[in-house]
């Protein structure tokens, strides 16, 4: 039986009835069409229906070496299943990769991930043609298992000062790697604890006495039969972790552990057979695996924050509590204002951060491309876009899912809420692929050059020339793009003006930047924050939606634009102009009238625009946002599987307590 066909609970019921549009077009909307909805439904079906994918227990009650084992056995048996899969090979392989379908089945993260998401990338973008016939169908064969080895115990963003070392030796035709101190170690990459028997590894490329920096080296770890570490290779898994911690991230150590010249990936620079150094076209092309990754993190954190909206959305029209109206029936919690500007934002940000991500796929897949054919113009706004954009979907995800987590009481700090589980895997993203302030400073870096040069990519245009537009109050939502623009345009010239105060100072141009920090990062949020509103409001105009649909989202593209504009209004104040003009003070007062009327004009389609993410239960993995909002039953029934309650008296009673009840202390 389908789960729309069983118990629904009437507060829900309620909610759903008379939606105004069609929930169905807003799914096919996300998924990028009817057709693409109909293959994810498919696929899920597919998936969700093998009983041996299924957890015999919650998770939280395995050891640390039992999660392991059992999420590999559920990600071997997904690979398994990839053969006969109704979608096809990539987008399967996409579905159990990130956080939709595949955290259904996958919970604390992905064993064999990094070998997808970066490792089989890597060999694509770093590899010869002759060395990806070498590797990549085995890779794809899952002969072989590898990661991405990159992040040392000493450094992780710096990555010049990586300190592992290949050496080439033109006698044997081989590098040498070896890590010469402790903080040499890797330390972090995923899979590679205890999954992995390869890994891409980045490496300081050392031939002729000289240093040509970091370069990508094809190793193999273990043994392919016994998969004991082959000699010369010591290796480990980190332990424990907020989040994430099926990944298996792990330590590798090389004691002069040899391997032939052939695996330096040399698409984009060669060690010839003497020794010889060829130089790449562009010393940043080895990071371009991580560009990709900032790219995809940026899609999985928006269906993360989807996940953990739909249940708290859910569960704020089932929890009722308090009091409203003295002496009538107490509220549903979603129906309080406080709750609503909880929720709504979060909710308005989810659909600002898809549109803003698929605008980012769409210039790295033409960016790519062009790269291929050697043309690299693209490349500074693709690593510009990429990292404004992965820092601020997963910073503001990140909060996002907390005041979710929050907004369901005591409830929502339950593990089987899933709040602890996404917010782990949000907050991780804040982290890897590039640390968001060291992001933030490498946005402002290319923000500046822009600005004082007059010349810079797409995404940086409005850097370029005099700005246009009203100088005036103007209520319109192009308006307040403007007013994004004005603010973005305004951070840059104040941070230029910074750097240029303490070159007069006579400060180094290096100590100048270190002091322009704060208005630095202040200026990249500000044109990231400009770059996602601009998507939303011009995705708007084009494509073809029904009126209901299109007066849903411009209501939630309108609240989500001035949700920030008000939590950000301290940033006007930095911009001269404004001040000048008075305009931060009447803005602010209009925004602010304006946003409370959304929140109500919102409220009545909070549930239905979360039905219509069509995030089965099984994704969603949580009592409090189940599609019935069976809420109470469920997490008691939860409540049923702890080993606690196997027993009415815990053993550990008659040893500890009873001795401590019958002394007299
Ligand atoms: C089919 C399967 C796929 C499906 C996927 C689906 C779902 C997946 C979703 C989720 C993933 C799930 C699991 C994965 C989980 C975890 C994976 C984590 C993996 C890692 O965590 S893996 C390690 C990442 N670790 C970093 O992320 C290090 C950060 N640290 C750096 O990135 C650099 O260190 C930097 C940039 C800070 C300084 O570097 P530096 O010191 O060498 O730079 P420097 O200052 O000298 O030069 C500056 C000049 O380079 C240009 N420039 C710099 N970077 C560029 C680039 N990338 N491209 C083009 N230009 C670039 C500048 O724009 C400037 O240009 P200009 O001079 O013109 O201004
Ligand atoms: C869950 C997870 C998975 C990971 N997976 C992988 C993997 O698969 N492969 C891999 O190679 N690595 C992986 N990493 C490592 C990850 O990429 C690094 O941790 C990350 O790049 C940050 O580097 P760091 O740890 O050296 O932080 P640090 O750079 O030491 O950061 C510490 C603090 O210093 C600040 N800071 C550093 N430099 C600057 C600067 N220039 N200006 C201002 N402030 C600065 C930072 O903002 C931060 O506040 C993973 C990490 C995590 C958490």
């Amino acid at each position: 039986m389908s789960q729309k066909e069983t118990y629904e609970n009437p507060d829900l019921k309620k909610e759903r009835q008379n939606c105004p549009f069609n929930k169905e077009e807003i799914t096919n909307l996300l998924d990028g069409g009817k057709e693409k909805t109909a293959e994810r439904k498919q696929l899920e079906n597919y998936i969700l229906s093998d009983e041996q994918l299924k957890d015999a227990v919650p998770m939280e009650y395995l050891s640390h070496a039992d999660k392991y084992a059992e999420e590999l056995r559920k990600a071997c048996l997904l690979m398994h299943k990839l053969e006969n899969s109704p979608a096809g090979q990539v987008p399967t392989l996409r579905a159990l990769m990130g956080a939709g379908l595949g955290s259904a089945v996958l919970k604390e993260g992905n064993p064999l991930a990094l070998h997808y998401v970066m490792f089989i990338p890597a060999l694509m973008g770093q590899g010869t043609i002759d060395q990806q016939a070498k590797w990549l169908a085995k890779a794809y064969n899952l002969n072989i298992i590898g990661t991405y080895a990159q992040t040392e115990l000493g450094h992780g963003t710096f990555l010049r000062g990586l300190e592992t070392t290949a050496t080439y030796d033109p006698n044997t035709q081989e590098f040498v790697l070896e890590s010469p101190s402790l903080t040499a170690y890797k330390w972090w990459p995923g899979s590679l604890g205890k999954t992995a028997n390869y890994a891409v590894v980045m490496a300081q490329l050392y031939t002729k006495g000289k240093c040509e920096g970091t370069h990508p080296f094809m190793v193999q770890l273990r043994d392919e039969e016994t998969h004991e570490p082959l000699p010369g290779i010591v290796i480990g898994e980190i332990g424990p972790k907020l989040g994430m911690n099926t990944n298996d991230n792990g330590y590798l150590g090389f004691e002069k552990f040899r391997i032939p010249r052939d695996q330096l990936l040399m698409k984009h620079s060669q060690v010839l057979e003497d020794g010889t150094y060829v130089k790449p076209t562009n010393s940043k092309l080895s990071y371009a695996t991580m560009v990709f990754v900032r790219v995809v993190v940026c899609q999985d954190v928006t269906t993360n924050l989807r996940k953990a909206v739909t249940i708290a959305t859910r569960y704020s029209c089932v929890r009722r509590q308090s009091e409203l109206k003295p002496g009538d029936r107490e509220p549903q919690v979603m129906d309080y204002q406080a709750q609503q500007n909880k929720l709504l934002p979060p909710l308005a940000a989810t659909f600002a951060f898809q549109l803003a991500s698929d605008h980012l796929w769409n210039l790295y897949n033409t960016a790519n491309n062009n790269i291929e054919q050697g043309d690299l113009e693209l490349l500074p706004d693709l690593h510009g876009l990429s990292c404004a954009l992965k820092a601020l979907c997963s910073s503001e995800g990140a909060n996002f899912v907390e005041v979710c987590r929050q907004s369901c009481g005591g409830h929502g700090y339950m593990a089987c809420s899933n709040f602890p589980r996404i917010y782990g895997q949000v907050t991780a993203a804040e982290t890897y692929e590039g640390e968001n302030t060291v992001l933030w400073l490498q946005v402002a870096r290319y923000l500046v050059k822009t600005r004082k040069e007059q010349t810079g990519g797409l995404s940086v245009k409005y850097l370029i020339g005099e700005e246009k537009g009203p100088k005036t109050v103007d209520t319109t939502l192009e308006g307040i793009v403007h007013l994004y623009r004005r603010t973005a345009v305004g951070l840059v010239d104040v941070a230029i003006a910074e750097l240029e105060k303490s070159g007069r100072k006579g400060e180094a141009p290096h100590d100048a930047w270190n002091h322009a920090a704060v208005y630095l990062i202040k200026a990249a949020q500000a044109h990231a924050r400009l770059f996602v509103v601009e998507s939303f409001v011009n995705s708007l105009k084009v494509g073809n939606l029904s009126a209901p649909v299109r007066t849903v989202l411009s209501q939630l593209c309108e609240l989500f634009i001035i949700y920030w504009l008000l939590e950000r209004s301290g940033e006007l104040f930095f911009v001269r102009q404004f001040i000048k003009k008075r305009l931060v003070t009447v803005e602010f007062q209009v925004r602010t009238l304006l946003y409370v009327k959304l929140l109500a004009a919102i409220r009545p389609q909070a549930v239905n625009l979360v039905d219509s993410f069509d995030l089965r239960d099984e994704i969603l993995a949580s009592p409090l946002g189940c599609w019935d909002g069976n809420v109470y039953q469920r997490l008691f029934d939860e409540a049923a599987k702890s080993p606690l309650n196997q027993s009415s008296v815990h053993e550990s009673f008659h040893k500890y307590l009873k001795p401590l009840l019958k002394s007299n202390l």
